[in-house]
Parts: structure tokens; C-alpha cells; sequence
């Protein structure tokens, strides 16, 4: 039998020596910078060991234990014990004496599976609030605890009050968790998880883990998220870690501050990927041969130089303004454009007046204004600003951009008279997000650049936020932390894959799992499941840890006048009964009753009130107590009130209290809402029928093998499938085809990472591969038919019929018919007035 008092006293001197070193060291520093060095930061950490922005603050553990675990190794046949804890120790004799848990030898021993640890002999969680040991776990050992024992350490943590103080989770980090927080950098790494799966927790220590390993300088790295809560976690937590220098940025601060805000269906216009495509063709259609006529009347563009009349053949400007493949941005194109019309000027004018070559003559030339005129009609010199302006006014513009990429009410969605003065301009978050992309397409000009990335729920990007986050990260290396689920902005992903598409680059991206909850109770998150998964079918909600026990889900029925007191009142009566802990207690509230209920809530008064929080406010915060008011009114908020009422639910780690007078959502109680009609006459409980919990394990171990196979195979179908999507004519084909099916009332899917379009028709799913530019050889397409193939495998059924759809007639005529007789697939090709192709009918949702 261990005398488990022994052994935490032997414990407490090592951890005694550990503190004795650690301290030690700040002393000496100090020492060595005095007297003048410490105004000389290069002077002091020329002999100052790593880390050496904490040697001058002592406290920067902010209380939080130096030593977390211990651990036994047999290293060339002798033993050797190693301590693991915040930050590295040395002796006097520089031996360390405490290895940091970020080193990849610490996270090596705390991964290691006990059954393949052959040379670690004892595994030790140490339990210690700050420098006094108070208990352990042996994980390995002589006597190994079982694993439900050791959840105990994990429990325990999780029971402290949640009183705002945020804190590290270093002690009881859990290998799911240390995992993804030590994965590789390369490409994006997507992590999926409910509410309180420690997503955040997780972003918070791989930014510390990835600075440590020296993958990156802190300078490289930024780091983005919505709410408050993360950037304060990121600012507090960081240092106690020992990780300086970190400033998050709130998503929306990465670009100016607006000057005004859009009704929800402008920025939900403004905010799709569509948009992308509308202000590249915007920029295209500036000037351009379009406005030949007016500049080259006759066939010719001339004027009279210094006494001889030099022109340029009308179809030379043609094709001089459709080299497509000049490279670069607009302007760069344009300078390339204002070239070559004077060089041939210029040679025009030379051979006009033959004799002595004259050197100047091409700066003469470039001044003229009838050259700056042309310049101005053709390729004008214009800001983002201007461009974007127009656009929004004036219909002509935006339909010439925008036709068969955007419907005709999208663009009257996102039509806007333009202000007396540009100066004046109300430009919304999402024009800003528009003109940085107008930017980098006139002037090449990009913002900032970084080598990671990492954004806290990341759900609620809109998809032109990630490409120009993507623009930030060339090397596509990024931490996404999210949860489907939780979406409550403008645009709700189908699947990660869109917005993978998105922010990857080279690299790719992999998808990544939490599948433990560690803040809500079990009840409440399992009253919550069906309400997940009508905000994201594919989502799975996490399994809580957490137990939870009598009255952690309560359900009151009240009438209209009086939900609002009936909430204040319970949430004092919960704070009456925690009045000795420091459990937080908060009201969440739809928009409309906020200010009714902080009315309430002061008219009542004393020491300690409830928190009110309005439901988009709630994002990420964490509660010991939550009430949620009125959830049907919470539930109908734009822009995504279902996720709201998600996220509002989610937040206590004790108890939840849900008060309503409308019924409650049905997608949050499919089976008892219909009851709930009448709004009772007064107050009274409801008796909750608990959900049957799922075997989650099994379900998801079933899904993983089954995926797991294919991942390669997918993966490069999605790069190809990204790749052809870079194509300009590509994406042009696909959104006319997509405007023609929505003309015919149809609901053609276009996120698909694998399938160009996807279709439900009267002839049945119908499977669409866009081809890009020039590709209408033979070999071309039965090169896209293989594809198809391979998209429908992917899908997961094939299609009832598949097109090819090509940009222009098919080079080889009769590849249509062997297309058709050899694989079943038909090919349709745009043409001036529309479409054509043997099977047009069908592919543009007619019936067989
Ligand atoms: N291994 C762990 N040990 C102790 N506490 C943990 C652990 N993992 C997560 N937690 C705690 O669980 C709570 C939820 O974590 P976190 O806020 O990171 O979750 P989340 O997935 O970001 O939640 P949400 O999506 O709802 O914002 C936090 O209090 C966090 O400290």
C-alpha cells in the first residue's frame, strides 16, 4: 500500500527546489542588470538566457502552479526524473530542473499512451495550488489509477466558479486536445467543436506552442476573433504561459472603422463569394474596347503631332486591349497598355518625319493630350474607391458586372445612391472588405502579410473576410477554431469545405475534431442537441463530461407581462443560494427586452446582481448560472436567431433556467413544442423529458473509418477542383449557368468542394463539370468526364443525369455524341445568346 503522504511530501521538495532555482534565477538577472543595463534591453539579453522578458516580473505566473507533472525515464539504462510545469527551470549548474510542457520532449512523455511507453516508468499529474503540492495521479506507475479516476483532476478544475478570470488549461490539458494544440503548422488546420469542447482553450495554447518551437516570431503570427472574451484570454493568459508580445485583433478592426452599415440583405449580398467575381468584372469592364467607338471613329485613332498626322489602326487597339495574358493588376496592365500605344506612336511619328532619330520624341508623344485621352477612354486611371461607388449607383454598371453572377434582386439588395461627396461615402464593414479586394485587383496593393493565422469562431467569417484573410497568408498556414452550429452571422456554411476553400492554400487543410464538452452539463446539452443540429445538420454535438444532478435544466412557463420578472426573480433566487461561492449568475435576453430586464434587475438591487447580456452578445462567454429569456423571440433575431438561441443556451457550466410566454422553438423541443400553444396564466415548471443519450463514440468511430480512406483521394479532388475555380471563364460559366437555374425556379447547390453545381430538376439530381478557358478539345472532356466520375464518388451517389459544361462550342464536333453514347454524359456550351447543346433542355431543369 503506498503511503500517498510520503509521497506528496517528497513531491513538495522538489517542487520546493524547483521555486528555490526559478526564483533564483530572477534574482540573479536583476542582479546582473543593475545598475545601468536594464534601460539597455540589447545589452541585457545578450547573457540573458531564453525567455528573458519575464526575468524582471516574478509574479508573471499569475499564481498558477510552477509544476504540473512528473515524469520517470529510463535513459541509457539508468532512471532519471524529469518535472514538467510552465516554464523551463535550471539549477545553478544549468541542469534543468524543470522542462516546459510547450517542449516537444515534454509533449511527447504526456502523450504517450501508457501501453507504448515501455521507457517511462511512472507518469505523475501533480496537483498543486501554486507552490504547495496538495495531491497526484499516476497515469504510469506501479499502481496506475483508472482512466475514470484520473478524470477526477479534470473535474475538479472544471467545478471551480466561473467568475471571469480566465485561466490556462495546462494542468489537465487532455490529448485530444494536446494533439491539435502541437500539430504541424503546415496548411489549415480546421477545429470542429461544440460549445465548451475548449476550442478557444486550444487556439490560446498552440499560438504559445507554435512561438515556443520557434515555428514562427511572434510578429508573424496574427491572431483574430470576434469577441472580447478570446482577445482578453489571449492578452491575460499568454504571459502567464510565458508567450509575450501576442496582440490580438477583433475580426472586424483588421479594416478601417465604418463609416456607416448596411440593411442585412446588402451585406448579406456583399459579404458572399460572389462578390469577388462581381468587382473583378467590374474592374474589367472599365474603358476597354468597348469604348473603341468613341476614341476610333474612322477605324483609326489619330491626331496631328507636330505638324504630321499619326494614327493607330482601330484593331490594333483591339488587340492590344485584349492581350488577357498581360500580366499583373489593372494598373500595372494599363501602364503595360499606355506602352505599347506610344511606342507605336512614336514609330508612327518617326517614320512621318524621316531623318535624324529623335530621343525625346516618345516622352512628347506620352504628354499629349489627345494620348491622355485616350489613355482616360480606354484604360482610365481609377481608385477602388471610385469604382466601388459607381458600382453600388449606378444599375447600368452593377448589371454589367454582375448579370448571371448575382439575381436581379441581389442587385437591388446592394444598390446605393452615391453621397454628395466620396468623402461622404457611408462605407459599411463589409464595402471596406470590398475595396481592399478592388485594391489588390487595380493596384496589386495588399495588406499585411503573416505566416499564421489563427481565428476564434471562425463559423461566423463571411466568406469575403476569408479570402482576404487568405491574402494575409499567402502560405495558408492557419488555426480555424469553430462550430457550425454556433453560426449567427450573415452567411451559414453548409460544411467546412466552403470556407476551407476559402482560407487554404498549397498546403490544403484537414478538419479536425473536439468531441468532449467541458462546460455545460449533460442535461442541458443534451436538451440543446436537436437545437445544433437544426442549425447544422452535419454537426455533431459534444458529449459533456460534466455531471450534472437535480434542477440543472428548468423550464418556466410565464405569461407576457410577466416573463421579465419572473426571469430577474429567479436569477436572484440562484444568486441567493450561491451567496457564499463566487458563482456568476446571467440573464441572456432576446434585443427587445434587454433594457427591461437591466430596468428589472436595478429596481430589485443589492450587493451582488445577475449579469444581463443581450443574445448576440453572448458568443464565447461562460456562465456558472444562466436564464435565458423569451427563447422563441431569441430564436426569430436576424441574422441567424436559431444559432443565437444555441450559443445562449450553452453558456452555464451549472445550471440553465429557460423562461418563456411564446412556445419554445420547436427545433429545441421537437417533441413537446406543439403542447405549448397557449401561453399559460401564470408561472409554472414544465417537466423535462431528458433526450436519450447517443453512443457518440460508436457513431463517430464509424463515420472516422469511413472517411478516413478517402481523405487523400478528396483532397486532391478539391485542390484540382480549387485550382479550376481560379479560372476566370471557369467561374463565369458557372454562375450564368447557376442564374439560369434560379431563373427556373430552381435551387442549384454551388459550395459543393467537389461538384461544380449540384441540381435537384424534374429530370432528377443533375451533376454539372464547368470547364474553363479554351478547354473544348476532345481530350479535354473526356478528361473532365473522368472527374465527374470521381465528383459523383465523392458525392456519395451518382447523378441521375451529368453535363459537361464548356465556355464555347466544342472544338471537336462529334465528341458530343461519343461523350453521350460512351459514358452517358452530355455536354451544353454557351454561345452569344445563350446555351446550345443536344440536352439543353434538360440541363437548364426541363424534364427527361
Ligand atoms: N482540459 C481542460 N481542463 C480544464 N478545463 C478545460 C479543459 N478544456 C476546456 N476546459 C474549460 O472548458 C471551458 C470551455 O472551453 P472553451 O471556452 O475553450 O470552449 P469553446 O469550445 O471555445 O466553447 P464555445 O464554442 O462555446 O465558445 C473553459 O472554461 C475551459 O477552461
Amino acid at each position: 500500500m503506498v503511503d500517498r503522504a510520503a509521497v506528496i511530501a517528497a513531491e513538495q521538495q522538489a517542487v520546493d527546489y524547483a521555486y528555490t532555482c526559478y526564483e533564483r534565477r530572477f534574482r540573479e538577472n536583476r542582479e546582473k542588470l543593475k545598475p545601468n543595463q536594464t534601460t539597455d534591453s540589447h545589452a541585457g539579453t545578450d547573457f540573458i538566457p531564453e525567455a528573458a522578458p519575464e526575468i524582471l516580473r516574478e509574479d508573471d505566473l499569475g499564481g498558477e502552479a510552477l509544476v504540473v507533472a512528473r515524469v520517470d525515464v529510463v535513459e541509457d539504462g539508468a532512471e532519471r526524473t524529469w518535472y514538467i510545469g510552465r516554464r523551463l527551470v535550471r539549477d545553478p549548474d544549468f541542469e534543468p530542473v524543470v522542462i516546459n510542457w510547450q517542449s516537444p520532449q515534454a509533449k511527447d512523455w504526456l502523450l504517450r499512451p501508457p501501453n507504448k511507453a515501455k521507457e517511462i516508468t511512472l507518469r505523475r499529474r501533480l496537483r498543486c495550488d501554486g507552490r504547495t503540492v496538495r495531491d497526484y495521479q499516476d497515469e504510469i506507475g506501479t499502481e496506475p489509477v483508472k482512466p475514470e479516476r484520473l478524470r477526477d483532476f479534470l473535474l475538479e478544475d472544471l467545478e471551480r466558479a466561473r467568475d471571469g478570470t480566465m485561466r490556462d488549461i495546462v494542468e489537465t490539458i487532455q490529448r485530444e486536445q494536446l494533439l491539435l494544440v502541437s500539430d504541424t503548422p503546415r496548411g489549415v488546420m480546421i477545429v470542429q467543436g461544440g460549445p465548451g469542447t475548449g476550442k478557444t482553450a486550444v487556439g490560446l495554447h498552440r499560438i504559445s506552442w507554435l512561438l515556443y518551437n520557434k515555428h514562427f516570431r511572434t510578429q508573424d503570427v496574427l491572431v483574430v476573433g470576434p469577441h472580447r472574451r478570446f482577445l482578453t484570454y489571449v492578452r491575460d493568459v499568454l504571459p502567464r504561459l510565458g508567450t509575450r508580445g501576442v496582440v490580438p485583433v477583433e475580426t472586424s478592426r483588421l479594416w478601417d472603422k465604418p463609416r456607416g452599415s448596411d440593411p442585412l440583405p446588402a451585406r448579406a449580398v456583399k459579404a458572399d463569394a460572389r462578390m469577388a467575381a462581381v468587382l473583378e468584372r467590374a474592374v474589367r469592364n472599365l474603358g476597354g474596347t468597348r469604348a473603341l467607338a468613341r476614341i476610333a471613329r474612322d477605324g483609326k485613332f489619330g491626331f496631328d503631332f507636330e505638324g504630321s498626322v499619326i494614327s493607330l489602326p482601330r484593331t490594333e487597339l483591339e488587340s492590344l486591349l485584349n492581350a488577357e495574358d498581360a500580366p499583373g493588376p489593372y494598373l500595372t496592365r494599363r501602364r503595360w497598355f499606355g506602352t505599347q500605344v506610344v511606342n507605336r506612336l512614336a514609330k508612327a511619328a518617326a517614320e512621318a518625319r524621316p531623318g535624324r532619330p529623335d530621343p525625346r520624341i516618345r516622352a512628347r508623344i506620352e504628354r499629349h493630350p489627345q494620348v491622355a485621352r485616350l489613355m482616360n477612354v480606354l484604360w482610365p486611371n481609377v481608385s477602388p474607391e471610385a469604382v466601388l461607388r459607381k458600382l453600388l449607383d449606378d444599375p447600368d454598371t452593377l448589371r454589367a458586372a454582375a448579370d448571371g453572377i448575382l439575381t436581379e434582386e441581389e442587385q437591388r439588395a446592394i444598390h446605393r445612391p452615391q453621397a454628395a461627396r466620396m468623402a461622404d461615402e457611408p462605407w459599411s464593414l463589409e464595402d471596406l472588405i470590398c475595396l481592399e479586394e478592388l485594391r489588390v485587383l487595380i493596384s496589386g496593393d495588399g495588406p499585411q502579410r503573416y505566416r499564421h493565422i489563427v481565428v476564434d469562431e471562425a463559423q461566423d467569417l463571411t466568406p469575403m473576410q476569408a479570402r482576404a484573410l487568405a491574402r494575409r497568408c499567402p502560405s495558408g498556414s492557419m488555426t480555424i477554431l469553430g462550430d457550425l452550429a454556433q453560426t449567427t452571422g450573415v452567411h451559414r456554411y453548409a460544411d467546412w469545405a466552403e470556407l476551407a476553400g476559402l482560407l487554404s492554400g498549397e498546403e490544403g487543410w484537414h478538419l479536425e475534431e473536439l468531441t468532449i464538452g467541458y462546460r455545460v452539463p449533460r442535461e442541458v446539452m443534451e436538451f440543446a442537441r436537436p437545437l445544433g443540429a437544426a442549425v447544422s445538420p452535419g454537426t455533431a454535438a459534444p458529449r459533456s463530461i460534466r455531471p450534472g444532478g437535480d434542477g440543472v435544466l428548468r423550464i418556466a412557463a410565464a405569461d407576457h407581462a410577466e416573463r421579465v420578472a419572473e426571469a430577474v426573480a429567479r436569477a436572484f433566487e440562484i444568486l441567493g443560494k450561491e451567496a457564499h461561492s463566487r458563482r456568476s449568475v446571467t440573464l441572456i435576453v432576446p434585443d427587445a427586452l434587454a433594457e427591461q430586464t437591466r430596468q428589472a434587475v436595478s429596481a430589485v438591487g443589492g450587493k451582488r446582481l445577475p449579469l444581463v447580456i443581450a443574445a448576440p452578445d453572448a458568443k464565447g462567454l461562460e456562465f456558472d448560472h444562466v436564464v435565458v429569456v423569451e427563447p422563441a423571440m431569441i430564436a426569430q433575431q436576424e441574422p441567424s436567431g436559431l444559432g443565437q438561441l444555441y450559443v445562449a443556451i450553452t453558456r452555464c457550466t451549472q445550471s440553465l433556467t429557460i423562461v418563456h410566454a411564446d412556445p419554445i422553438p420547436a427545433e429545441l423541443m421537437p417533441s413537446a413544442a406543439p403542447e405549448e400553444s397557449a401561453a399559460p396564466e401564470e408561472a409554472e415548471e414544465d417537466t423535462v423529458t431528458p433526450v436519450p443519450v447517443v453512443d457518440a463514440d460508436a457513431a463517430d468511430q464509424a463515420a472516422a473509418d469511413h472517411t478516413a480512406g478517402f481523405q487523400p483521394f478528396i483532397s486532391a479532388l478539391e485542390q484540382t477542383v480549387r485550382e479550376e475555380r481560379r479560372c476566370h471563364v471557369h467561374e463565369e460559366v458557372r454562375f450564368s449557368l447557376l442564374a439560369e437555374l434560379h431563373r427556373a425556379q430552381l435551387t442549384p447547390v454551388s459550395h459543393s468542394p467537389t461538384a461544380d453545381i449540384l441540381c435537384e430538376t424534374p429530370a432528377g439530381t443533375v451533376l454539372y463539370e464547368v470547364l474553363g478557358k479554351g478547354e473544348t478539345t476532345y481530350a479535354r472532356l473526356r478528361e473532365a468526364v473522368l472527374r465527374i466520375m470521381e465528383v459523383q464518388y465523392a458525392e456519395g451517389q451518382p447523378a441521375d443525369q451529368r453535363f459537361l459544361v464548356l465556355p464555347s462550342a466544342p472544338a471537336d464536333p462529334w465528341s458530343v455524341d461519343v461523350l453521350s453514347e460512351a459514358f452517358d454524359v452530355s455536354v451544353i456550351w454557351r454561345t452569344a445568346d445563350g446555351w446550345e447543346g443536344p440536352q439543353v433542355g434538360i440541363a437548364l431543369g426541363g424534364s427527361v
